[in-house]
């Protein structure tokens, strides 16, 4: 069985950020965990992001199975005099098929600017990983209405850069910044409405690209809320941060993805 690819999948899918958590131990249980519950669940597909440290164990513990793996961040270099950078090709060294960009938490604590994370995703396309690009406004961008600017400009910087064919097979992940690790998810009406939009404003550029975009929420998933998120049918799976380090409520959360 090789990893399930999210760009043939028709499949919901649900990524586990782990953040800056894990040990050889700890990772060896979730991962256990993960295997054991997803058996009944042939319609999630589930793909774990990983710190840099543990993609050989995610690719000795995984590369048997159809859960996939990934990274948090990439360079936007090749290779170079980057000190404590890591390029996309020692990515797939480890069996990543997968990567995190422009997470808010990366973007504001290292300033990460559109243009970088534009680049850093053509760099991952370049090498057949999976782009998974973040967006999403933070509370006072969305008390002021000015939420979809604020989005549509992250994404407009890609498409001005690289065209609208850079978001072709890609995951874009719908992240307010309010609601990452805060307990407040966005209601489904507002995921959905902004969605919608991320998907339009793909299509303005590239139809196809928009049709083989897969669009995900993230920002307080949990086993409650995840049912209605991932029963709307624009929203095609989660990004999941805190709950994705606890087993029981990890699979909950892929439970709630409906069978077709
Ligand atoms: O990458 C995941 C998101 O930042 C959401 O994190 P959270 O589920 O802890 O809110």
């Amino acid at each position: 069985m090789s990893q399930a690819d999210s760009t043939t999948s028709s499949n919901k899918i649900v990524v586990a950020n782990w953040k800056m958590h894990g040990s050889l131990a700890l990772n060896q249980a979730l991962i256990t965990g993960y295997l054991h519950g997803l058996q009944s669940l042939p319609q999630t597909d589930v793909v774990v992001c990983v710190p840099y440290p543990y993609l050989p164990q995610a690719q000795s513990l995984l590369s048997s199975t159809r859960l996939g793996w990934g990274a948090q961040n990439l360079a936007k270099y090749e290779q170079g005099a980057y000190t404590g950078e890591v390029g996309a090709s020692m990515l797939q060294d480890f069996g990543a098929r997968y990567v995190i960009i422009g997470h808010s938490e990366r973007s504001t604590a290292y300033c990460e600017s559109d243009e970088n994370i534009a680049e850093k995703m053509m760099v991952a396309k370049r090498h057949g990983l999976t782009p998974i690009l973040c967006v999403g406004e933070t509370l006072l961008e969305r008390e002021a209405g000015v939420m979809e600017r604020v989005v549509g400009k992250q994404l407009e910087t890609i498409i001005r850069l690289f065209g609208g064919e850079a978001f072709a097979g890609a995951i874009v992940s719908y992240e307010p910044i309010w609601a990452i690790g805060t307990g407040l998810a966005a209601t489904a009406e507002q995921a959905v409405a902004m969605h919608q939009f991320i998907r339009d404003t793909v299509a303005s550029a590239d139809k196809s690209a928009s049709a083989s975009l897969k669009i995900l929420y993230g920002g307080s998933v949990n086993p409650q809320n995840a049912v209605q998120l991932l029963n709307q049918k624009e929203i095609d799976g989660a990004l999941v941060g805190r709950c994705s380090l606890d087993v029981e409520q990890f699979i909950k959360i892929c439970q709630a993805v409906p069978v077709k």
